[in-house]
């Protein structure tokens, strides 16, 4: 199955989310900015190295925060969320076109990812 690590990057007590460009059906809808996880890498080492190539921005991935499977139109994928410390860099967009750095209490005004809605309820629970 497809394994896709996601970031909940923390800075200053904001969260990162990106709006998708692509494939057509998740165009327009935010996501905690990430991707697939290659052989030989941790999960950890992959959302490092997607931050670094999709926003340009290093961030340090620490622990799991939960995981999704989903089942999406090209097949089944598991989702997994990771906490990570905002180190440097201004995003710069290359696959997405709008980011915002956002209080937990402010993400239910996104429309999120179909897969990232329990990860946002989540979020908010804890945050009460
Ligand atoms: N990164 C990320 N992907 C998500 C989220 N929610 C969600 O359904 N997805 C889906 C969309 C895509 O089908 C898949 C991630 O693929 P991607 O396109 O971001 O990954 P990638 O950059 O490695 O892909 P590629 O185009 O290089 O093959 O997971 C989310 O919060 N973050």
């Amino acid at each position: 199955m497809k394994e896709v690590v996601a970031g909940i990057i923390k800075k200053n007590n904001k969260l990162l989310i990106a709006r998708r460009t692509f494939p057509p059906e998740l165009k327009g809808k935010w996501e905690f900015p990430g991707g697939k996880i290659e052989k030989n890498e941790t999960p950890q080492e992959g959302l490092e190295r997607e931050i670094f190539e999709e926003l340009n921005m290093r961030v340090y991935a620490g622990e799991n925060f939960m995981s999704v499977r989903h089942e999406h139109s090209r097949g089944p994928i598991n989702l997994l969320f990771y906490w990570a410390e905002w180190i440097e860099g201004d995003p710069i967009l290359t696959d997405h076109d709008m980011v915002a750095w956002v209080d937990i209490d402010e993400l239910n005004q996104y429309d999120f990812a179909p897969a990232d809605v329990v990860v946002v309820t989540k979020l908010q629970l804890i945050s009460e």
